[in-house]
Parts: structure tokens; C-alpha cells; sequence
């Protein structure tokens, strides 16, 4: 570990419970803050996590001043589940719509930025299943508390949740055998993030707003990096937020998310001219059981996907196209 990092990793890491709630609003002065849930079919957990962010932190303590759902293209009843909940609701597709539409979480998280009005954005993954109000302070404390922050990443332990198993440190398949190795090995400034793939975060608007962001699973790991190179190691934070269950998905829809997750990352390492080319094939082919014979008699389905993402340019740069010259 370099020392850059071991130094880092005592300095910039804190826990949930050093950001106690009714402190945090106080220090909040004038600055507005959104919380933005991008969600795709997530209306069996949606309902809940608006429920308790709106109950303690915005009608109890004033932390938080809007919640904003991104239904992401939803096939169940995710948006109007949102919408009882308390939260403002947009669709993916309608924000910026004058922009050709693109598909993904990244893509979501891009549009929330735009249709929110906060001057710090905390982001939260709509499928976990147990959300306490300490997820989001966690995020924002830091940033409330210290000026020269400008974006903090939360971790936590992760139990991957089986049919009547419980794995207790199982969960983030990809985080350890695709983001670590990728981080470690090309930037190893980053090592100290216990969770770089964590959907939850906090920042800046100014920040996001100067960022390119990844339309799919890679944004994480592109935000990571695209941090790293616009505000510096030592503006960035993490905190323990605790435990988190989500709902996982199975291990060849994580093969496609680490595909896509390999091509941010490559774009970056082409833009900082370690690679000479971005990859141009996007395809992955995978194998399963067979629902119909495989070619040539191989007993496996062949699967082909097209991983591909766009790159979101910098909302700021979107938005300075579209305002009028005066
Ligand atoms: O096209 C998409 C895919 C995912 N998501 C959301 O992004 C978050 C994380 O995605 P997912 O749960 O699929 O990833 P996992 O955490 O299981 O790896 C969840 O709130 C999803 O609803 C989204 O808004 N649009
Ligand atoms: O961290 C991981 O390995 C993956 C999969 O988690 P699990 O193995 O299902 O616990 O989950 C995340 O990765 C996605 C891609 O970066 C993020 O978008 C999700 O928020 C995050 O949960």
C-alpha cells in the first residue's frame, strides 16, 4: 500500500455514529441538500427507504430537502410507489430530454443530478432492504463538517443473503474480483476505498457537475477515478455505515456489470494514455444451461450481450449549451 494511502485511510475515514444527526443540521446553514434514489423495478423497496429519509431527515431535522426518485425505465410500480412515499419523482427519459436518452444506472444518477437542486447530492441504491436514517447523515457529515471535502463514499459490511443462508462477508462479488484488482493495479491511489463499487455517496454539486459520467454499472468506478483526477485524493472521505442487504443479482447478470465496469475503466486508462485505444468490441458471450441446443451439438446456450456505455460529458458543459447567450 503506498503510504499516501496508509496516511489517507486514517485521516479521511470516520463512522456513521461521528456525525450525529441534530449537529449535522445545525452545521448545515444555507446550503440545500438532495438525496437521489435512481431506481429501476424497485417498488417492493422503494416505498420504505423514501419513508424513513423523509420521517428523520427532512420533516424531524431539516437535513434533507428533497428526495428524488429517477424511475429508470421501471416495469413495475416503482414511480407511483415513490410518489406516495413522499418523494419527487422523475422519469429518466423526461429530464434533459432535448439529449439523445441512454440506458443504465449511471445514466440515472446523471439525470437525477439535473433535475435536483441541491448544492450537496447524496446518493442511495433504491434495492437495499434495510435503510436507517445513519446512511445518509454518514454520507453528509463529513462534507458538512469540513470544507475542503468535496465527495465521501460510504462502506460497510456486506452479508450476501441466499435462499435461508446467510454469508456474512459474501456480498460485493464484483467489487472484489473486478474494481479492487483494476484499482490496485492502475490507480493505486484509490486502494483505500473498502467499498468502491458502494452505490452510496455524497457530493459537491460543483463536483459532480464537472465529471463525465458512465451510463451504466461502471459509474462508480469512473466517479472514483474522475474524482481522483479533478479534486485530489485528500478531497475525498469514506465512512462506515454498517451493514447493508440489498437484492443481488445472479452471478451472469454480475459478469455483464463487470464487462461494463472494464470499459469505463478502459476509456480512463486510454485518456491518460496507458492504453492506446479504447476497445471497440462490447460484446460479452457467456454460456448457460440450454434452453434450446448450443452450435454443434455443445451443451450449453450461448449468450451474447452488448455491455456497451456511453460517456455522459460533464452535466456543466450540457447545461452552459443549453442556457441562452445573453
Ligand atoms: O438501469 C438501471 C439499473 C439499476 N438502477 C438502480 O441502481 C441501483 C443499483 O443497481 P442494482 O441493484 O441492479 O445493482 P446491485 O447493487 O445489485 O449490484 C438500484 O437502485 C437500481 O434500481 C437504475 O436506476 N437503472
Ligand atoms: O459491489 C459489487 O460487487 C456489486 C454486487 O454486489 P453483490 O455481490 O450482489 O453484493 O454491487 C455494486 O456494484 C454496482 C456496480 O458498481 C453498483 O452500481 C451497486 O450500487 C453496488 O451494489
Amino acid at each position: 500500500m503506498l503510504p499516501e494511502v496508509r496516511r489517507w485511510l486514517s485521516h479521511r475515514t470516520s463512522r456513521t455514529e461521528d456525525w450525529p444527526v441534530d449537529r449535522m443540521a445545525a452545521q448545515k446553514g444555507g446550503r440545500r441538500v438532495t438525496v437521489v434514489l435512481p431506481a429501476r423495478d424497485e417498488a417492493a423497496t422503494i416505498g420504505r427507504i423514501v419513508t424513513v429519509v423523509r420521517e428523520a431527515l427532512v420533516e424531524r431535522t431539516g437535513l434533507v430537502d428533497e428526495i428524488l426518485v429517477v424511475d429508470s425505465r421501471s416495469r413495475d410500480a416503482t414511480a407511483e410507489v415513490a410518489a406516495a412515499a413522499g418523494a419527487t419523482v422523475v422519469d429518466q427519459d423526461a429530464v434533459l430530454a432535448d439529449v439523445p436518452p441512454a440506458h443504465g444506472k449511471g445514466e440515472a444518477l446523471w439525470k437525477g443530478l439535473a433535475a435536483s437542486t441541491g448544492d450537496l447530492v447524496a446518493a442511495v441504491d433504491a434495492d437495499l432492504y434495510d435503510v436507517a436514517p445513519a446512511f445518509v447523515t454518514g454520507l453528509l457529515g463529513p462534507l458538512l463538517d469540513d470544507p475542503d471535502l468535496a465527495f465521501v463514499k460510504g462502506f460497510y459490511h456486506r452479508p450476501l443473503v441466499g435462499d435461508g443462508t446467510v454469508d456474512v462477508d459474501g456480498g460485493g462479488r464484483v467489487s472484489e474480483l473486478v474494481a479492487r484488482s483494476l484499482l490496485n493495479l492502475a490507480w493505486p491511489r484509490l486502494a483505500g476505498f473498502v467499498q468502491p463499487l458502494a452505490g452510496e455517496f455524497a457530493a459537491c454539486r460543483d463536483l459532480l457537475e464537472a465529471i463525465p459520467f458512465a451510463t451504466g454499472y461502471g459509474v462508480e468506478l469512473a466517479m472514483l477515478v474522475d474524482v481522483l483526477e479533478h479534486a485530489g485524493l485528500d478531497a475525498m472521505a469514506q465512512v462506515d455505515l454498517g451493514v447493508r442487504v440489498h437484492r443481488h443479482h445472479d452471478l451472469q447478470t454480475l459478469g455483464r456489470m463487470s464487462a461494463q465496469i472494464q470499459l469505463a475503466a478502459s476509456a480512463r486508462l486510454a485518456r491518460q494514455g496507458v492504453l492506446t485505444r479504447v476497445p471497440t468490441a462490447t460484446t460479452i458471450v457467456q454460456y448457460r444451461r440450454p434452453s434450446v441446443p448450443g452450435p454443434g451439438g455443445l451443451d450449453r446456450e450461448v449468450v451474447v450481450t452488448d455491455v456497451a456505455v456511453d460517456e455522459r460529458p460533464p452535466l456543466r458543459e450540457v447545461l452552459d449549451r443549453s442556457r441562452p447567450v445573453a
